[in-house]
């Protein structure tokens, strides 16, 4: 069996997350979490979901709980519970609203889940994931978030179009802060294999226009439309995928780094790392002056969001 279940399955991110973790074909069992109350719109979300299966020719046991407890045996727990951003909103300004839910969630499930992977989505993310770490009392190589994966999807796809070759020719990374201080790692983009520094059309590029519309790119999606939804579905279901294949893929995630990135560390924080199995392991790196003083900002700006919301939780608690 390799069971996964969602957390904040009735939300536009988890129930999205459904249907492409449901097409992994590891997955056997997957189990939706929503809020008491919520029983009717997760049995509903069954039924909808059993449907696509049928047409697909899928093959995954579905069932849905309003108790955390039945994540007991889950091989990947996916996290996307809390608040969203509203409109004019910095995905920081969640922080200790959010953190509130992940230090109970995160607490439970060290307790019933001590095996499973917990990968947190809920914002802000990286914040989120120190959260998770301190409150389940998990090995570090267990928890996880979405970090800057997507950020480097969304910069992958306009450097695509820009060049105008596939996706699938470009490889880049950002890292840092899910947010306004990420660092795209010119120094490791690549296009066809070719370092993208290396090309004469580079000078041309119209690099910090692209950074600017990837920092913003959530923000956008949310004014236009309500949410962002399938681009962190289809991230959701590429790391449960590496992870559930044992794929040892080096995706940019958040993740604890001791001292990994140039001696920076004891933070959580978006980074490569190398996923398969038994978790996550970021991986020591060596980077290029200006990303260097580009990610220590990064790093020094979640370092005090993070601080001020564990203080904050202790206060309450
Ligand atoms: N890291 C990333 O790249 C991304 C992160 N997100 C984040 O994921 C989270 C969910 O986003 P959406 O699905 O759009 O929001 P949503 O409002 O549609 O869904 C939120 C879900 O969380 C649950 N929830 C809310 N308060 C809760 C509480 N106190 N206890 C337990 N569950 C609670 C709701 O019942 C619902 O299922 C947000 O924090 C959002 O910012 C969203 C997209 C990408
Ligand atoms: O922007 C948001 O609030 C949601 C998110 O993190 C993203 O899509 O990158």
């Amino acid at each position: 069996m390799t069971k996964v279940t969602i957390l904040g399955a009735t939300g536009n991110v988890g129930a999205f997350a459904a249907h492409t973790v449901s097409e992994i074909p590891y997955v056997s069992d997957m189990l939706l979490v929503g809020r008491p109350g919520r029983e009717d719109f997760l049995a509903g979300c069954c039924r909808d979901l059993s449907d696509s299966f049928a047409a697909r020719g899928t093959d995954v046991r579905l069932s849905y709980s309003t108790s955390l407890l039945d994540a007991k045996d889950s091989d990947v727990i996916i996290c996307t519970a809390g608040v969203p951003r509203r409109p004019g909103q910095d995905r920081n300004d969640l922080a200790f609203e959010n953190a509130k839910i992940i230090a109970g969630t995160a607490e439970t499930i060290g307790r019933t889940s001590p095996d499973a992977i917990l990968f947190l989505v809920t914002n802000p993310v990286d914040v989120m994931t120190a959260v998770a770490l301190k409150y389940s009392g998990l090995p570090s190589r267990q928890i996880f978030g979405l970090g800057t994966h997507l950020d480097s999807m969304r910069l992958k796809s306009l450097i695509a179009r820009y060049f105008r070759v596939h996706v699938s020719e470009v490889h880049t990374r950002i890292i840092g802060e899910h947010g306004d201080s990420m660092v795209p790692l010119w120094s490791a983009t690549t296009i066809g294999g070719i370092r993208i520094t290396n090309l004469p059309t580079f000078s041309g590029l119209p690099a910090q226009e692209m950074i600017e519309a990837v920092r913003t790119s959530g923000e956008a999606i949310i004014r236009d439309k309500g949410s962002t939804v399938y681009g962190p579905g289809e991230a959701i279901a590429t790391l449960v995928r590496t992870i559930l294949g044992d794929e040892n893929r080096i995706l940019t995630v958040s993740s604890y780094i001791k001292s990994e990135i140039h001696g920076i560390g004891d933070v959580c924080i978006g980074v490569p790392a190398r996923i398969n199995r038994d978790g996550v392991f970021p991986v020591p790196l060596s980077l290029e002056g200006s990303e260097v003083a580009g990610f220590s900002e990064s790093v020094k700006k979640i370092r005090s969001v993070t601080a001020d919301v564990m203080e904050r939780l202790e206060e309450a608690r």
